[in-house]
């Protein structure tokens, strides 16, 4: 009997993710044994100082740093993450799996059902987000809202927006899903208006370049389809050189063979919006990144993202 570790954060998204992984994998490799094992990151130790600087540590790489060291030193065969929280360079020894099939990819707003609705809403309504492309994405349809920070883990996001008497929190319906928590998605955003982060709903499956059991194993749960889509997603925000702080939203998919891929940037206030399509091969989705990236540049993306960096 071989043995593969997965490792993943300690979060309840975390370990719903490695379920979901693994189901597929234990039924098909009955002669493999998947031992999951938990990695504490900073930002799980000390919940209050990761409040403040989950977004700042490591160029917005605060989920990934401790797993990828165990990964690294041979304490776990892969990491199962969530893609969108992973930089877009990976250290040169480890490599990212084609992930399994993909999560909706859209943003939520959650809160009271009947008013967590971006027309529903009353003025000046307050909406928990800490993320920039959120807060320029619900700025840009509605200047009225205030945004308010709010970070952490899923549930105690949602616990804090109603102990605090917000009018809705905004989050990926990916997690929500994940969690069982559909229950409190007043709207589902529209791709249109609210392209998701580049890579949301996916998994980040993260293994040694040079591990090859793994790598024989873990494919096998991979769908390219995905796969394709999600770097053509994240090529184009390594072409603006972006991390995950930057209101930068992008959402690819696929029609026959055919990448059709939808780029966004919007300035923090809302005020400015930029958008850029283009199609092209699904064989070579970061060439389709890179033309969407060049055309949203073109277009005056660079100083949007400059001005949101330095705010
Ligand atoms: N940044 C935190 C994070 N990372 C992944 C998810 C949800 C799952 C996903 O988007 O794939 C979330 C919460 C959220 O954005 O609502």
């Amino acid at each position: 009997m071989r043995t593969l570790v997965v490792g993943s954060r300690a979060s309840q998204l975390a370990k719903a993710q490695v379920k979901e992984f693994l189901g597929p994998l234990r039924a098909r490799f009955t002669d493999v044994e998947f031992r999951h094992q938990l990695i504490l990151e900073g930002g799980d130790r000390d919940r209050r100082s990761a409040l403040a600087s989950v977004s700042q540590a490591s160029g917005g790489a605060a989920f990934s740093t401790n797993q990828e060291a165990a990964l690294v030193a041979g304490e776990v065969d892969v990491i199962v993450h969530s893609l969108k929280d992973l930089p877009t360079s990976n250290p040169a020894e480890l490599i990212l799996l084609p992930p399994p099939g993909r999560e909706d990819v859209r943003d939520a707003l959650c809160g009271p059902v009947e008013t967590a609705t971006l027309t529903a809403l009353p003025l000046g309504a307050r909406v928990g987000t800490s993320a920039a492309r959120r807060i320029a994405q619900l700025l840009a349809v509605r200047p009225d809202l205030g945004t308010v920070p709010i970070r952490g883990n899923v549930p105690p996001r949602l616990r804090r927006g109603r102990e605090m008497g917000l009018d809705a929190v905004m989050l990926a319906a990916a997690g929500l899903h994940r969690l069982g928590l559909n229950d409190q998605i007043g709207q589902l955003l529209p791709i249109e208006q609210f392209p998701p982060s580049p890579g949301q709903g996916a998994l980040g499956i993260q293994v040694r370049a040079d591990n090859t059991f793994a790598i024989e194993v873990l494919s096998t749960a991979g769908d390219l389809q995905v796969d394709a889509e999600v770097r053509a997603e994240r090529a184009m925000l390594a072409e603006l050189h972006g991390g995950c702080s930057v209101p930068v939203g992008a959402h690819a998919h696929t029609d026959g063979g055919q990448l059709h891929l939808y780029g966004q940037v919007t300035s923090v206030d809302g005020t400015k919006q930029l958008t850029a399509r283009a199609s092209g091969p699904a064989g070579d989705p970061a060439a389709l990144g890179h033309r969407v990236a060049a055309e949203l540049m073109h277009q005056g993306a660079q100083e949007i993202l400059d001005k949101a960096r330095a705010t």
